[in-house]
């Protein structure tokens, strides 16, 4: 391990920018020529929401190992702490005498709220702390309409963002990492066990990810190759790997939205569609858009957006949300979409929309649960993007898809899963079926059902609920909301 010998160390603190590239914070400790102290804290806190669902923790384990396995490779040591940051940050700095903490700021306001206590406690006992931006691509505070206030909508949020957006070229790799003589002792990541065993339910998330930096570098380099150029259709499709699956690469911080940014540069200069890139980076913008709203409004997790939703007659149905969960609906896409996130910890965003419609028009369950649940099985569960994008379905949100534009998940399924191999790949239990009946089942001729060793009510079940009569009711409530808050005076 290189050392050096200047008094003072310079102590950075990895969170959500797993990655050594383009990582400000590190950057500007390096810039210091102190020796370096590097810790991953693992804080577990239920209150700021920080701690992550079983899927999320597969994926930090990756990420982990694949961090300190590159900081290896330069020389230096991660040190991998659990506790509270508000009392390890500046115990570090007593013990260990730091001059001065870097950090990326996360962009979730509770967590900023919390850094800034942090920051001024270290200033108080002389230790300079820094926080830089490495989470998105736009200062909120600097991007407001002409008023001045926060952009609700996401087309002229957007627009507006791209007139001055030249984000700065990424930051190289640090060829070497000069550490400090004496180290936090840190755990062991197997420790921490976070990874399941005794049963290995993520056998299947292992093939399909590899979570890091490398991981995340050609993730990229794949899809800006075999995918960019179709992505305007091919993001729809769940059935083809028609989009970058880049987005626990970008949750964790794994690569930064930046190098996105450029790399998809790069490639329209040499030629590549420019409206396919330019649909690409507007799906990059949705993000910055989430953690921007979240940023301006931040109970944007807890409470509707459009308070008139604060009056909406949503239903407690337990069997529901159980059946939804467990991908036991008996609608095809909705069950398909589930049971690849169980299986693969991520789900197709096409089929995301799908999942949340049904559940929060046709079940008319708070769409507040299935966030819930999204947080606890997804890899790539963002506090940010899972809310806005609940939100957005549930016609609660900013900018969000109107109430009563329902999906209707069968024809959904015709149209962006045609030949029903996505529905075949993930509920087994239809894959004999004629394509006709693989998105509604329950329509096939009992002949048929039989033909394709398909017996519902016991191989695969009934819809939970008749479509048409679920539009009919989530259209009706719908109604009362809108009568009951237009009679309700504002607080
Ligand atoms: C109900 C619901 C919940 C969602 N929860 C999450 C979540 O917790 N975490 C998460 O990262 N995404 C979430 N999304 C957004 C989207 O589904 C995923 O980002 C996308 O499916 C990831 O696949 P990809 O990386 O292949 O996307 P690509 O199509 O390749 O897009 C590139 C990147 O753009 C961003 N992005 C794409 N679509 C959206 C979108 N609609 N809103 C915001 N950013 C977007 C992601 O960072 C993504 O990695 C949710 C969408 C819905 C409808």
């Amino acid at each position: 391990m290189a050392t050096i010998s200047a008094t003072g160390a310079a102590l950075v603190w990895f969170r959500r920018d797993l990655r050594l590239a383009d990582n400000p914070a590190l950057h500007a400790a390096i810039e210091t020529g102190r020796p370096l102290i590097l810790v991953f804290i693992d804080q577990r806190d239920r209150a700021l929401g920080t701690a992550p669902g079983e899927a999320a923790d597969w994926w930090l384990h990756g990420s982990l190992a694949s961090l300190a396995r590159d900081i290896t490779a330069a020389g230096g040591r991660l040190s991998l702490l659990r506790g509270d940051p508000a009392e390890l940050i500046p115990g570090l700095a007593r013990e260990h005498g730091i001059a001065e903490v870097f950090w990326n700021r996360s962009g979730e306001p509770g967590i900023d709220v919390r850094d800034r206590t942090i920051a001024a406690t270290l200033q108080g006992s002389g230790t300079k702390p820094h926080a830089f931006a490495g989470t998105t691509l736009i200062n909120p505070d600097a991007l407001l309409t002409g008023s001045g206030t926060p952009y609700k909508v996401f087309g002229a949020f957007w627009r507006a963002a791209l007139r001055d957006l030249a984000p700065r070229p990424s930051l190289p790799v640090p060829q070497r990492l000069p550490m400090a003589a004496t180290l936090p002792a840190g755990a062991a990541l197997e420790d921490w066990r976070l990874r399941p065993a005794n049963p290995d339910w993520a056998q299947g998330f292992h093939d399909r990810w590899q979570p890091g930096e490398a991981g995340a570098a050609q993730r990229l380099e794949r899809f800006l190759d075999d995918a960019l150029d179709d992505y305007a259709d091919g993001r729809d499709r769940p059935d083809k790997p028609g989009t970058s699956m880049l987005s626990p690469h970008l949750g964790f911080g794994e690569i930064s939205p930046r190098q996105v940014w450029h790399s998809v540069q790069a490639r329209l200069a040499a030629g590549t569609g420019f409206q396919a890139a330019e649909r690409f980076l507007a799906e990059i913008g949705w993000r910055e858009f989430a953690y921007y709203l979240l940023h301006h409004f931040d109970d944007l997790r807890t409470a509707n957006f459009n308070r008139n939703f604060d009056h909406f007659s949503w239903r407690s149905d337990a069997d529901g949300l159980a059946a939804w969960q467990a991908g036991q609906t008996g609608i095809p896409m909705v069950d398909a979409g589930v049971r690849q996130l169980w299986a693969t910890g991520w789900m197709h965003n096409r089929v995301r929309m799908v999942c949340a419609s049904f559940l929060v028009k046709h079940l008319r369950c708070d769409w507040r649960d299935g966030m819930a649940w999204f947080e606890h099985t997804l890899i790539d569960a963002d506090r940010a993007v899972n809310a806005a994008s609940w939100q957005w379905v549930a016609g609660s949100g900013a900018d969000a898809a109107p109430y009563f534009r329902i999906f209707n998940p069968v024809r959904q399924g015709e149209r962006f899963d045609p030949e029903g191999r996505y529905v075949q790949q993930w509920v087994p239990e239809l894959a004999r079926l004629p394509l006709r009946w693989i998105h509604q089942p329950w329509k096939a001729p009992a002949i048929t059902r039989q033909t394709a060793g398909l017996k519902l009510g016991a191989g695969y079940p009934f819809p939970v609920c008749d479509l048409a009569a679920g539009r009919d009711a989530a259209l009706a409530a719908y109604k009362d909301m809108k009568t009951v808050s237009s009679d309700t005076p504002p607080d």
